[in-house]
């Protein structure tokens, strides 16, 4: 199974990368295992709406070029649909029995996803109503991943 995680912009802190990198080590057993980010639209604190969606759109059109037509798309989204962790777990692992063998994630840069990565997504995945950082959000979805792997594993890591 591949998986892939697309972001907005560079990991800055040190402490996001180490995170990151440790559930990559601990999922490479289950999978392949991609981090891909693109460059995020720099722009000025203050924006209007025309230009937040332009910044969105910029963005969008830079992950959607990191998609490929095969790909099972998944955009993390606050209006998205949440779940339990049982229920990812097992998502991921039928996804993969009914022939998705790439799964790929998609957070949004700090203005959010564009209407056409949310259109191109298969799925939208809530972790609830508060708005987390989106650098912070790669970590906890990695966490996640590697949780699913783990419950579908039967391992105690997931009490
Ligand atoms: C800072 S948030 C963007 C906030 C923006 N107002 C929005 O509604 O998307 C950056 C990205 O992190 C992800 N994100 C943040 N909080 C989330 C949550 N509770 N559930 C799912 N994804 C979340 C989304 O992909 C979002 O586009």
């Amino acid at each position: 199974m591949n998986i892939k995680i697309i972001g907005v912009g560079k990991l800055k802190e040190k402490y996001f990368r180490a995170a990151i990198a440790e559930y990559a080590k601990r999922l490479s057993r289950f999978a392949k295992f991609e981090i891909v980010e693109v460059p995020d639209e720099k722009a000025p604190e203050k924006l209007s709406q025309a230009q937040m969606d332009q910044v969105m759109a910029t963005e969008g059109e830079r992950i959607l070029a990191k998609i490929k037509p095969k790909e099972y798309v998944i955009a993390l989204a606050i209006k998205g649909k949440e779940r339990p962790s049982e229920v990812f777990a097992k998502e991921i692992a039928d996804l993969s029995t009914y022939g998705h063998s790439d799964i790929t994630f998609v957070i949004g840069g700090s203005l959010g996803l564009s209407p056409e990565v949310i259109e191109r997504a298969d799925d939208q995945l809530s972790f609830g109503q508060l708005t987390m950082p989106h650098q912070l959000m790669r970590v906890v979805l990695s966490e996640q991943i590697y949780r699913a792997f783990m419950i579908n594993e039967g391992s105690p890591y997931h009490k």
